[in-house]
């Protein structure tokens, strides 16, 4: 075997082996299924002799039906069909689209069996089981799982001249919205037909995630092998802005063995959401999960930002909120309606902690001057959610703020990112060239987060632009003005830094204007009220009641290492967990507890962890559902886990 196969065939060891074992498992269930499905045949009342009743649409109907799934219907078409224009060729078979009631939407190829009137696949018949008995689109609407039903499968003798194979199509919130199907004689080799269709559903449920989602969102892909990484067996991963993961397609789920809804990237491999909106979009990363699988991993930006704050400019609402928060006390609800959602309100950065009001007042004003900010503050402490809603309430609102993660560039990419290049300027820069981010936060506010970690070299341009005022491109003669509001932020001692020469001390003196330190969490005295506000904010993503003054109480006394970060993500998990019940201990994560032990607390009222908890959840869930006598509830308490991982271990749908 020659290295490329090799390469083609290791990665999906992790992939295949869990598809193997699916398909092993389908096998074995394959006959209970049909004959389950038989004995809802007969009690539907059909028996072997009935005839179909395909309740056929009238034509108006079916138009309006088609209307109804035109995006899933030209998903399939256009983006599915042509990879698959073999089969229909070269295989005599035909592909179906029906809707979640059975209904075919559409047909495409030339089957061997016949006429159309005869074997009844066209648009606006209904195959459900009940009407049509078992079949390869009602039983997998039924089961909603892909199935194959072979000729004498099929309850009705009438239909056993085919063979369907047939597999659900979910959509972007998991809801089954029809199926896909391949019929044909018996004659083919029927097991490569079940993987087309199994396939073809999957690359119809991708595309629906990519149509839903591109435009805003960060999209991953990954698998175990670099060359498979553009397959449809590929896991995606859809991201917001803050890394919590708001859809997945079914193989990520299946791969990382795990549900993954609300989960942060950071706690599926191991990478923080700074690094990955900076990452190269051409460039997969090797990346690990749960600490053991090894994944390649690609990063495709939203297609519509090149920034990763939207440029809200044109929202028929806005409001430049430019004046000062003390001067307009009257109108808070007017300034708040005027912000982009993302963004924090200046006057709810704080709630009673007089030196963080102090700063938000003074860095307030700062933004009308021409003079820079640096942040100093620890990881999470809230940075840059402070600058956003900086920018955000300043006369350069209408600009962009472009927010550049110094860390996160390769060293070798800084200089290209942050000055731009001309066209051919270099090997690897694309043929147009790039006008570099300086230049596009022109009019706006130029963020530069973790500035201690910016290469000596690019320090020295960078000086240069903020002394003269200008730009020049890599490979340019030309220069460019720019008027920029410059923020830096950074978690570094930043003038040990300069002690230590590993930063320049003309640039630091040309950054640090007005210096402002971010207190830790821990360190503010309108901790609980932060506490008590960002559970409200939450609570309208997740519903509840407030938190009682228990849970308040040991929320205050944690120490916070990851700062409002961690508060966020502890807060989101033990809500989730919650299920839109009261917040109690046994629903917070287990770091929360291992960093309230390191800080000295009293350790023994504080978690009431279950020994069993590294059981896998396939046997603890179901053990425990029928040692509660199918108790939910108990059984999501005591193992630890929200109701609906029960239900996905314990079988219940
Ligand atoms: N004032 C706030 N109100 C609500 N949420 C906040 C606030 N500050 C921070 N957060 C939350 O904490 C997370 C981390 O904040 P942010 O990214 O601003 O921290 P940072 O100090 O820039 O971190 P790092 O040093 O790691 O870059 C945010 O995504 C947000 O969810």
């Amino acid at each position: 075997m020659d290295n490329k196969e090799q390469q083609e065939k290791q990665p999906d060891s992790v992939l295949d082996d869990t598809a193997l074992n699916q398909i092993a498992g389908q096998k074995q269930d394959h006959k209970e299924r049909i004959q389950d499905s038989w004995y809802r045949c007969e009690q539907f009342g059909l028996d072997h002799s009935s005839r179909p009743d395909f309740a056929t649409l009238p034509k108006g109907t079916l138009n309006d039906l088609m209307d109804q799934h035109r995006s899933l219907l030209e998903t399939t078409e256009n983006e599915v069909l042509p990879y698959y224009e073999n089969i229909l060729s070269n295989s005599a078979c035909m592909i179906v689209l029906a809707d979640r009631q059975g209904h075919v939407l559409n047909t495409w190829g030339q089957p061997r069996f016949g006429r159309a009137s005869a074997h009844g696949l066209i648009g606006g018949n209904q195959w459900t089981e009940m009407r049509v008995g078992t079949n390869a689109i009602g039983t997998a609407l039924i089961t909603g799982e892909a199935i194959q039903v072979g000729r004498d499968e099929h309850f009705l003798r009438a239909n056993r001249f085919m063979v369907g194979s047939a597999s659900p199509i979910y959509n972007t919130k998991n809801d089954l919205v029809g199926v896909l199907d391949i019929s044909s004689d018996a004659y083919l080799p029927q097991d490569h037909t079940f993987g087309m269709v199994k396939l073809m559903s999957l690359s119809v449920e991708n595309r629906l995630i990519f149509s839903a989602f591109q435009q805003d969102h960060f999209i991953l892909t990954f698998n175990t092998n670099v060359v498979s990484l553009d397959s449809h067996w590929s896991g995606i991963l859809v991201l917001d802005e803050s890394g919590t993961v708001v859809s997945a397609n079914r193989r990520a789920e299946v791969v990382l063995a795990r549900d993954l809804a609300l989960l942060n990237i950071n706690q599926i491999f191991d990478i923080e959401m700074r690094e990955v909106r900076h990452h190269p979009p051409s460039m997969p990363i090797k990346l690990r999960s749960l600490g053991r699988y090894q994944f390649y991993v690609k990063v495709i930006p939203p297609v519509q930002q090149v920034m990763r704050v939207p440029d809200f400019r044109q929202r028929a609402d806005y409001v430049s909120p430019s004046n000062s928060l003390k001067e307009k006390p009257q109108e808070p609800v007017m300034a708040k309606q005027s912000i982009p959602d993302n963004v924090i309100p200046l006057d709810e950065l704080q709630h009673g902690d007089e030196h963080v009001e102090r700063l938000v007042r003074q860095a307030h004003k700062i933004m009308e001057k021409d003079i820079p900010i640096l942040i100093h503050g620890e990881t999470g402490a809230g940075k840059e959610i402070f600058v956003r809603s900086l920018h955000y309430h300043s006369s350069r609102s209408s600009g962009m703020l472009v927010a550049v993660n110094c860390a996160a560039i390769p060293s070798e990419l800084v200089e290209s990112e942050l000055f731009g290049y001309e066209k051919g300027a270099f090997t690897g820069a694309q043929n147009k060239g790039s006008i570099g981010l300086i230049r596009r936060a022109h009019g706006g506010t130029l963020f530069l987060d973790e500035i201690g970690e910016m290469p000596m070299p690019v320090q020295s341009r960078l000086l240069r632009v903020l002394q003269e005022r200008v730009v020049t491109p890599l490979g340019s003669t030309e220069t460019y003005p720019v008027d920029i509001k410059l923020i830096s932020a950074t978690n570094r001692a930043l003038k040990k830094e300069v002690d230590e020469g590993r930063f320049r001390q003309d640039l630091y003196y040309r950054i640090s204007g007005l210096n402002i330190e971010l207190p830790p969490l821990r360190q503010r005295q309108d901790k609980a009220q932060l506490i008590q506000y960002l559970h409200n904010r939450l609570r309208q993503e997740e519903p509840g009641p407030e938190l009682s003054a228990e849970m308040l109480a040991l929320l205050v006394q944690h120490p916070w290492p990851g700062n409002m970060r961690q508060l966020v993500h502890v807060l989101k998990v033990g809500m989730a967990m919650a299920d839109e019940d009261m917040l109690e201990e046994w629903h917070l994560p287990d770091d929360f507890f291992e960093d309230l032990n390191e800080g000295n607390l009293d350790s023994s009222k504080s978690h009431d962890a279950p020994d069993d908890r590294h059981e896998p959840l396939e046997i603890l869930i179901p053990r425990l559902l029928s040692e509660y006598k199918g108790n939910v509830s108990q059984t999501a308490k005591v193992a630890g886990v929200s109701r609906n991982t029960v239900y996905k271990y314990g079988k219940l749908r």
